[in-house]
């Protein structure tokens, strides 16, 4: 069915063809009775109908409906050959650009079609397998501001173009509105019979779908003005002109200087960039808050080639896959979608987690800093320089989101999370993964289970309002996901290919080759060739300070008392003395020593609890020299729980962390002595029968302990805890550590450990089998408690960095 809209494209195409005819063919009429074949048999009939030919030229409109491809001449007089082209002929010479002739002409005419036409109106796409692109050389500034197409070179890129032909008169027949596309063929490359048939096929109904061919060394292009090149001078037929031809010898029009068509292409490039442009303002409403998601979000990324763009997160395209190469923009076109949806819905619609995995500082801007302490009200958990573990947090928490949805949906009686949303507030969720691939690098425990959360999360997710972005430079190549990349990546229709985006769209899909800066190309159907649409997005970071604007007007209009986002910052020193845990810690019995901050989604405060029980002992290993730093962490901590203890610091190293422990312990109010290691033997008969007393050693690898001392060791490490009697101490070296405790019958004899620099097989040995995976890495540890059997990753304490 011929839709309206479609009707009346075909009805002013129709219209503009008659016109062009009309004028053209009269003029031609005109000449054909004084003129054949270019034997003019009376000369002042002959002038006469030249004249109204160039009057007929002169009254055609400068559009680039009309070209002028050359001129004609008798005696003195010129006259110029119009031919009509946008909307209602195609162009062709029977030569390519291997003529010289063919190469100002194309040049020409490329030059009117732009002056000649709205900028932004035309999209232009080129191919020149002769001259290697260099028709086009001077059109470069076009290129760049991507309203010319880099020349395609060979077959494959060729039948790229044909297809972009056919998928765009495909789109206009169904009423799709947008630029005139343009194909621009200078010299093919080697194409089958069927390859010329498609382009014969575009060219004879293209030009009232929105489709215009110039084709060089195409004889008989269907539905085309044709020039033939002859010695001297072009023959023109076709179209307007007839079977026949215009009965006279045309001088082709010459292009202007190298230099002008480059001074006019600047120009021209110039003037489309500006049109081409969409600020980030126009990505916004200007109401915040106003829509519901009940059947899903949208929002405006940018401009489409027919007005604006909007994608969505709906049953059909549930989850999306971003791929770029890095700089490529995805952290722009990220912040585009998160603003625009954070805009649009309330933080009753809308929460967002956002994991970043690289080197960067994406998402730092929803989290409030020291200068700026805004925040985006939807965002629920931030993670700059993430783990993988903080990611398997965040994964396994939306799958607990899950759960509960299912849960209550259950309850109410409802199968539809729309349904739900009438009873409840439950918003949707909008998961941001950026470099992603770093969640499932390497084939261990975590990379596992992320790999399953996601599976859970991509499949079920829809079904319970909660939505996935996966962003990554690369999608291939990663290990753990290759059992499951159909299975999950099935569930990503939605797929957005900035520029050097190398595996989203698929394989035979090369539309993503030519993007640049600012564009992407979107294609909701798995990235499958003919469903690609090109947009360009704005700069969100455009310096105009409209994004800020509009982060502190979210910020301003969260409910009352509503919290800042838990952020992790993998890259952030952690200082007791700012832990919050830490500055509510009361007199108690049963210590905790306080060791770090979680990897979890909160980032709680990690510590081992120093009860009764034998072996509640912290041993911290590793030669890094964090290891002093923990241990006092640990020893001040405690102090603060048990005041009227007693401490007892030995020390190898560290002597400035020793000493600010002991006047930090002294003041909390507890007893508080000093010794070097070379007294430790004697420290440790002194404790015998002490009670409660902690035994705080720095570098107790040094203290090489002979066989009764090593005796005294483990019996205090077996019997102390008993009378409130804890070894705090940090080895440098595993083996010290293990000699220590008597080797493997000693093993249940210090619970718990912070392992720093020392890899995941040396632990082996000592620890088990569960400390295999574990590779140190700055500012990260590996908290051990044998009795709760547990192994936390936390991001050691550490002294306040001084500027
Ligand atoms: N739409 C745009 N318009 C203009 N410039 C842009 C646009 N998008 C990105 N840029 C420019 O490109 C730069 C890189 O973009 P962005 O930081 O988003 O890349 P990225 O893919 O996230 O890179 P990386 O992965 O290395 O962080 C930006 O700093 C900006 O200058």
């Amino acid at each position: 069915m011929v839709t309206g809209r479609l009707r009346k494209v075909l009805n002013e195409a129709s219209a503009r063809h008659q016109r062009a005819v009309g004028r053209v063919g009269a003029a031609r009429a005109a000449l054909d009775q004084v003129a054949g074949g270019g034997a003019v048999a009376n000369p002042p009939a002959y002038e006469a109908a030249t004249a109204r030919m160039a009057d007929a030229a002169q009254r055609v409109p400068k559009s680039a409906e009309y070209l002028r491809v050359g001129e004609f001449a008798h005696g003195s007089r010129r006259a110029p050959v119009i031919v009509p082209f946008l909307g209602s002929q195609q162009l062709a010479t029977d030569v390519d650009t291997r003529d010289p002739r063919v190469v100002d002409l194309l040049r020409e005419v490329l030059l009117q079609l732009f002056t000649g036409s709205e900028a932004g109106a035309l999209r232009v796409r080129t191919v020149d397998a002769a001259g290697l692109g260099a028709a086009f050389a001077p059109f470069r500034p076009l290129i760049d501001a991507g309203a010319l197409g880099a020349p395609v070179t060979d077959q494959a890129g060729y039948r790229d173009l044909l297809d972009q032909a056919e998928n765009h008169v495909r789109a206009r027949l169904s009423g799709e509105t947008g630029p005139v596309l343009v194909l621009v063929i200078a010299s093919a490359p080697p194409h089958s019979r069927a390859d010329a048939e498609r382009l014969d096929a575009l060219a004879r109904s293209g030009a009232s779908a929105g489709l215009q061919v110039i084709a060089c060394g195409v004889p008989a292009l269907a539905g085309a003005v044709r020039i033939g090149l002859r010695e001297g001078y072009a023959e023109v037929s076709g179209g307007p002109f007839g079977e026949a031809g215009l009965a006279a010898r045309v001088t082709l029009a010459a292009a202007p200087s190298l230099d002008d068509m480059t001074e006019m292409a600047t120009r021209l490039a110039e003037r489309e960039r500006k049109a081409a442009t969409i600020g980030f303002t126009d990505l916004v409403p200007t109401t915040l808050w106003t829509e519901r998601a009940d059947e899903g979000l949208r929002t405006v990324v940018g401009r489409g080639e027919s007005g604006p763009a909007v994608l969505s997160f709906d049953d059909a395209t549930p989850h999306w896959l971003v791929g770029g190469r890095s700089g490529g923009g995805k952290t722009v076109f990220l912040l585009d979608v998160l603003y625009g949806l954070a805009a649009r819905y309330s933080p009753d619609e809308l929460a967002l987690y956002l994991l970043d995995f690289k080197e960067g500082v994406s998402f730092t801007e929803f989290t409030p800093s020291e200068l700026d302490p805004s925040w985006i009200p939807h965002a629920r958990a931030v993670g700059i320089e993430s783990d993988r573990e903080y990611g398997v947090a965040i994964l396994r928490e939306l799958t607990a989101e899950m759960t509960r949805r299912s849960v209550a949906m259950k309850r109410a009686g409802v199968t539809r999370y729309a349904q739900l949303r009438v009873r409840k507030q439950v918003p949707r969720v909008v998961l941001v993964i950026d470099e992603f691939h770093v969640l499932f690098q390497g084939n261990d425990k975590v990379a596992r289970e992320a790999v399953a959360l996601l599976e859970d999360l991509a499949r079920k997710g829809r079904s319970y309002g909660i939505h996935m972005v996966l962003a990554s430079q690369t999608v291939s190549g990663i290990e753990a996901l290759y059992t499951k990349k159909d299975s999950i990546f099935g569930q990503f229709p939605l797929r957005v290919a900035l520029p050097g985006a190398n595996s989203v769209l698929d394989v035979l899909n090369s539309a993503a080759a030519g993007l640049r800066i600012g564009e992407a190309i979107v294609n909701p159907a798995g990235g499958i060739k003919d469903h690609n649409r090109l947009l360009r997005f704005p700069n969100a970071h455009d310096g105009s300070g409209t994004l800020d604007a509009l982060r502190h007007r979210l910020w301003e209009h969260r409910a009352p008392g509503s919290p800042p986002p838990p952020v992790f910052q993998g890259y952030a020193e952690q200082v007791l003395e700012k832990d919050s845990a830490y500055l509510a810690l009361a007199e108690t019995a049963v210590p905790r020593a306080l060791v770090g901050r979680a990897v979890d989604l909160t980032g709680s405060t990690a510590g081992v609890t120093l009860d009764a029980g034998p072996g509640r002992h912290l041993a911290v290993l590793g030669a890094d020299p964090v290891g002093a730093e923990v241990l006092s962490a640990a020893a001040r901590s405690v102090a603060k729980q048990r005041p009227g203890a007693r401490f007892l610091f030995v020390g190898a190293t560290a002597p400035e962390i020793i000493e600010d422990a002991v006047i930090d312990i002294g003041r909390a109010g507890a007893s508080v002595a000093r010794h070097p290691m070379t007294a430790f033997p004697d420290v440790l008969a002194s404790l015998a029968e002490a009670e409660d007393t902690y035994l705080v050693g720095f570098g107790l690898d040094a203290a090489s302990l002979d066989r009764a001392q090593t005796q005294a060791l483990s019996a205090l490490l077996r019997r102390g805890p008993a009378r409130r009697v804890h070894v705090l101490g940090w080895w440098r070296t595993m083996r010290r550590f293990t000699e220590d405790l008597g080797g493997s019958q000693g093993r249940e004899d210090v619970a718990c450990a912070v392992v720093l620099n020392i890899p995941g097989g040396e632990l082996t040995g000592h620890f088990g089998q569960s400390v295999a995976d574990w590779q140190p890495r700055p500012n990260r540890a590996l908290l051990i408690d044998r009795h709760a059997d547990t192994r936390t990753l936390i991001l050691p304490f550490s002294r306040e960095e001084e500027l």
